[in-house]
């Protein structure tokens, strides 16, 4: 079963006048994660598309999504997946991939139909893409690590960058995740926003009754959402994305937009936050 909702894009002055309710409502990400099911967010940010599937032991086809308009989903969009779950496998174009928890298959634009089998809980993301890069199952010793943070600040993190230029060839999409050290609670502190490019986030590997205090909001603006586990933040350009965690937890960030430089961030140092 294929469930897919519409988020439209929102100006910064709109978003200054939302209640609680309304805020959740346009950039929180949830209910993606449900047995036998894909359910995406089809987003106005970059067209970025995220979402999970779950196909519990069984198997799950994603092909044609309406929203595209398009012979199949892929015909003109590059795919990211990361499996949140158990070891399942994914086919496409004709290959089966077992993913491990924690590895990240990229399928480039023209892959066809992509199946989803096994114990895997898969986070999918996906953008527009304008040439074929080939597919690649990228394992955790493939990725590039990089150690931010320190524990007197209590960010003391690692950041796994996948779908990176420093790993692989991608259109718009770069992607990975960030593991918070014991005893580190914050991310992505000192903020920042790109304008060049959006974000998502999904946050995982929480305990149930844990929450993520988010930030989001222009920086002069800023306002929160309570995130639980498997659920995320959709960041707009303008949007810092940055949170605090009760336990622990680890977030998938993935980004789309006009360039795949990783490091083309624009700093809000915490004085200057409001
Ligand atoms: O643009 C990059 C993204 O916001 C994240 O990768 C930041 C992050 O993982 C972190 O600082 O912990
Ligand atoms: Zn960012």
């Amino acid at each position: 079963m294929l469930h897919v909702e519409t988020r439209h894009a929102i100006h910064p002055d709109h978003a200054k006048g939302m209640d609680t309710d309304a805020l959740r409502s346009n950039f929180l990400a949830q209910d993606m994660f449900q047995d036998g099911q894909i359910r995406l967010i089809y987003t106005h940010y970059d067209r970025f598309v995220m979402g999970g599937a779950v196909p519990a032991g069984g198997d799950l086809t994603l092909d044609v999504v309406a929203e595209t308009k398009t012979a199949t989903f892929l015909e003109r969009r590059e795919m990211g997946i990361v499996n949140i779950g158990e070891t399942g496998t994914v086919s496409a174009d004709g290959q089966i991939y077992e993913i491990a928890h924690g590895e990240v298959l990229y399928l480039g634009m023209g892959t066809g139909a992509v199946t989803f089998s096994g114990a895997g809980r898969y986070y999918i993301t996906s953008a527009p893409a304008h040439r074929k890069c080939p597919n690649r199952l990228v394992k955790l010793a493939e990725c590039k690590e990089v150690e931010m943070g320190a524990a007197e600040t209590s960010n003391k993190r690692v950041i796994r960058q996948f779908i990176h230029p420093l790993v692989m060839d991608s259109c718009q999409l770069i992607l990975g995740y960030t593991s918070l050290l014991d005893g580190s609670v914050w991310n992505t502190m000192p903020a920042h926003i790109h304008d060049r490019r959006m974000e998502a986030y999904l946050y995982f590997g929480m305990d149930a009754e844990s929450r993520v205090l988010h930030l989001m909001g222009d920086p002069q603006e800023t306002r929160h959402l309570f995130i639980g586990n498997e659920q995320g933040a959709i960041s707009p350009s303008w949007s810092i994305h940055s949170g605090a965690g009760i336990g622990a937890y680890t977030f998938i960030w993935a980004m789309a937009g006009d360039n795949v430089d990783y490091t083309d961030m624009d700093f809000i140092q915490p004085k200057d936050l409001k």
